[in-house]
C-alpha cells in the first residue's frame, strides 16, 4: 500500500503543467497550447479527445519524455510513477516469459511477481510466453508490471485497445479495485467513452488545447465535448444518465474552459462560450 501523503501535501498536485506548449519536432505549429493540467492524489482523471488531438503528446510531456516549447510541467518530488504504454509499443515478439518481463527493467522476487499478478486477476501466469497471452491478459501483465514499483500515480496511454467490450469493463473495474486498494492516483487516455464517464473522477477532452473539463456529468453535456464527438457523444450522455440517475455528484464546481483566446483546434466548437459552463 503507498503510504499516505502527508496531510499539507494532500491536496497539492502530483503533477501539473502550467500554459504547456509543445511543437511538432522542428516546427512552430504547435500540438498542444496552453495546457494547465493537474492531478491530484486520488483522483482518477481520464483525456479524451479525437485521434491525433495530442492526448499521448500530453503524457509524454508531463512524463518528461517531450521536450516543451513553452510552459512548465512540475511533478512532486519523489513521486514514483507507474506507465502502461500503448499495447501496440509492446507487442513485441521476441520470446520472453512473464515472469522475466516482470523483472524488466528492476529484478524482482518470485513472491512479488506472482503476488503483482494475482492482484491483476491474473495469478499463475509467470511461466507463459507473452506472444501467448489474450489481449486481456497481456493488459493485465503490463498492469501488474506497473504496481511493482508501488506507484503514486498510475499512468495509462489507451489500456484497453484491442479488448472487447466486456473485457473493457472488466479492466475498468480493475483499475477502479487498484485505486481503492492502493490509494494511487490515476490518469489514462481512453477511447472507450462510456466506461470513461463511469470510472472517472474528471474528465480533459482535449483538442490540441483544452476544450472542456470538469465532472463526467458535467463534460458529456458540455458543448465543446458534443461538437467533438458528435452522436457518439450524445449516446454515451444517454447511457451515462441511464446508469447514473442514483449517483450524481451535484457537489462540483463548474466546468472549466479556456479563456478568452485559446486556438480551436479542427472539430473544436468556433462559438462555444468562453467563460464559465454551469455545473449541472
Ligand atoms: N514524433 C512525432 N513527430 C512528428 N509528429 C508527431 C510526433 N508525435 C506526435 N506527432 C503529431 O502530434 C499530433 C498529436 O499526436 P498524439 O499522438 O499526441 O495524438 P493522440 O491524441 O494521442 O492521437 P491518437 O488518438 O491517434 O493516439 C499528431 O498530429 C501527430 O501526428
Amino acid at each position: 500500500m503507498t503510504p499516505p501523503l502527508p496531510a499539507s501535501e494532500a491536496a497539492a498536485a502530483l503533477i501539473e503543467s502550467q500554459a504547456l506548449t509543445i511543437h511538432r519536432p522542428g516546427t512552430t505549429e504547435p500540438v498542444l497550447s496552453h495546457v494547465d493540467f493537474r492531478i491530484r492524489p486520488g483522483e482518477i482523471v481520464t483525456v479524451v479527445g479525437p485521434n491525433g488531438s495530442g492526448k499521448s503528446s500530453l503524457i509524454r510531456a508531463l512524463l518528461g519524455h517531450m521536450p516543451l516549447a513553452s510552459g512548465r510541467v512540475t511533478r512532486r518530488a519523489g513521486l514514483r510513477i507507474g506507465y502502461v504504454p500503448q499495447r501496440v509499443q509492446l507487442d513485441i515478439a521476441i520470446p520472453m516469459t512473464v515472469r522475466r518481463f516482470l523483472s524488466l527493467p528492476v529484478r524482482v522476487s518470485e513472491a512479488e511477481a506472482e503476488a503483482a499478478l494475482a492482484s491483476t486477476g491474473v495469478p499463475g501466469l509467470g511461466p507463459r510466453q507473452l506472444t501467448q497471452l489474450s489481449g486481456g491478459q497481456f493488459q493485465r501483465v503490463l498492469l501488474a508490471r506497473a504496481l511493482l514499483s508501488d506507484p503514486h500515480l498510475l499512468v495509462l496511454d489507451e489500456p484497453t485497445q484491442g479488448l472487447d467490450q466486456p473485457g473493457i469493463v472488466a479492466f475498468y473495474q480493475l483499475i477502479e479495485e487498484v485505486r481503492r486498494r492502493t490509494g494511487a492516483s490515476v490518469l489514462m487516455v481512453s477511447h472507450d467513452l462510456l466506461v470513461v464517464m463511469r470510472s472517472s473522477d474528471r474528465v480533459v477532452c482535449l483538442n490540441g488545447h483544452v476544450c472542456c473539463e470538469g465532472s463526467p456529468q458535467q463534460v458529456s453535456t458540455a458543448p465543446e465535448y458534443r461538437a467533438l464527438f458528435g452522436a457518439e457523444a450524445a449516446g454515451t450522455l444517454a447511457l451515462y444518465r441511464h446508469n447514473h440517475d442514483h449517483d450524481h455528484d451535484h457537489d462540483r464546481g463548474p466546468v472549466t474552459v479556456m479563456p478568452e483566446g485559446h486556438r480551436h483546434g479542427p472539430g473544436c466548437s468556433a462559438d462555444h462560450g468562453h467563460g464559465t459552463v454551469p455545473g449541472p
